[in-house]
């Protein structure tokens, strides 16, 4: 068996989005995703999937072509090989955007990202090659199927007139009768039992009668809200009062491990998070000021799949709860996610997807939700198949793109419908 890297390949693509909304914005008709394939010299290809944008793809470029000649399961040097970039490349060094909705946006971070894409990548060749799924490769799957939560957003019917894009068939949602329309739409489309609203879109009084609305349509199941650090302190305390029986978490009410220190020192509700705890950097600090609950593990900006095992083992010694963020993606990420998922012991909290928000997708056959769960697959590597037409069709839709859908940006996205909009300023309220 020979498991060297020959061919590494990334597809740039543009995948259709509803026009969900967020506190910057909302969706861009298309968002990019990058597709990475690894090759080793016995013909052997593993994919990966992650952010898009172009300063992921710039930092990708290069990483792609150290990998020629490097074995597929030498997953450590992967790391190795962004340190070396690190150091070599000041061209990103330092970058920060401060108030993303994936927290602070380090050069690191946007690394590890990319990192994440060929760690996939290659665990899946390294599957496919050995005759061993990738949840095996990690230590072995803990259970059959990962459960996932509806994930709920605000949305229009669809996007601003003139605006090129794809229909769905969501319908909107603006206020608590559209939220558990749309909630019920996801049970019955894919047996979702907990919900998790993206909140910070409205002022928090109508946020929360729209969770009030989901706790009396759907009684005794977990609900969370999300307003992306929207809220003040103070608002946050007062919507963890109003909602706090009702509550699994309330994710990212403030922004900062500071102002998130202070929520939780006034509330007994659970405190969830992606943006305070993005990196193995913010943990202690979090930890010690007992700041958040739940960590929220998006295994791309954590580095991967075995970054968030540990990511977990940290969670699990410090008695601080873990699950999973997800942001726009297909569904080799809902793959990776679940095989990860379903080696984690103390995953006591369904994990985010906005798959079902997905129409499109490059694989042959989609991944599928039941009572609200994946399956966890045996078949070797991550059990998926990569359709090249469809591959290419969205890989063509960003070649034609001017330039303006490369970039996710949901405040340019919402200036189509509301000439003068800017990212609100935080706290928003
Ligand atoms: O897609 C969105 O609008 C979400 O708000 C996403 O950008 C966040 O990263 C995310 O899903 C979250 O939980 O914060
Ligand atoms: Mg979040």
């Amino acid at each position: 068996m020979n498991l060297t890297i020959t061919d590494v390949r990334l597809t740039p693509i543009l995948v259709a989005d509803p026009p969900l909304l967020n506190t910057q914005g909302v969706h861009q008709p298309y968002t990019p995703r990058l597709i990475v394939e690894v090759e080793t010299a016995d013909g052997v290809t593993g994919v990966g999937e992650t952010y898009g944008d172009t300063k992921y793809l710039e930092l990708a470029r290069p990483f792609a072509s150290k990998l020629i000649g490097r074995q597929v399961g030498d997953l450590n040097g992967l790391f190795t090989v962004a340190d070396q970039m690190a150091v070599d490349s000041s061209r990103v060094s330092g970058q920060v955007d401060v108030g993303g909705l994936r927290g602070v946006q380090t050069a690191d971070k946007l690394r590890l990202s990319v990192v994440s894409g060929f760690e996939v990548a290659c665990l899946d060749a390294l599957g496919k090659a050995l005759g061993l799924p990738v949840h095996a490769l990690l230590g072995g799957k803990l259970r059959d199927a990962v459960e996932y939560s509806a994930y709920l957003f605000y949305k229009w019917a669809s996007h601003p007139e003139g605006v090129v894009s794809e229909k769905d068939d969501w319908g909107a949602a603006v206020d608590p009768a559209g939220v558990v329309e749309q909630a019920r739409l996801f049970t019955e489309r894919y047996g979702f039992k907990s919900f998790k609203l993206k909140g910070g879109v409205f002022p928090p009084d109508e946020e929360i009668a729209a969770v009030r609305a989901l706790a009396e349509a759907f009684p005794g199941h977990p609900l969370r809200l999300d307003p992306n650090g929207a809220w003040s302190v103070s608002t946050s305390l007062k919507v963890a009062a109003e909602l706090g029986d009702v509550l699994e978490y309330l994710e990212d009410p403030a922004l900062g491990t500071a102002a998130m220190a202070e929520v939780s020192a006034g509330t007994d509700v659970p405190l969830a998070t992606n943006m305070c705890v993005t990196t193995f950097a913010e943990i202690k600090e979090a930890f010690a000021r007992d700041a958040v609950q739940v960590v929220l593990s998006d295994h791309h900006y954590w580095g991967g799949l075995r970054n968030t095992q540990q990511l977990a083992a940290i969670c699990r010694t410090f008695g601080v709860g873990v699950s999973m963020h997800s942001n726009t993606h297909l569904g080799i990420s809902l793959a990776a996610m679940t095989h990860v998922a379903s080696t984690v012991p103390n995953l006591h909290h369904a994990c985010d997807s906005h798959y079902p928000w997905q129409s499109e997708d490059v694989l042959s056959e989609r991944l599928t939700f039941e009572d609200g769960a994946v399956k966890v697959s045996d078949a070797p590597g991550l059990g998926v198949e990569l359709d090249r037409e469809k591959l290419e069709f969205l890989h063509r839709r960003w070649l034609d793109d001017d330039g303006s859908l490369r970039e996710r940006d949901d405040a340019a996205a919402m200036r189509v419908a509301e000439p003068g909009w800017v990212t609100p300023g935080v706290p928003r309220w």
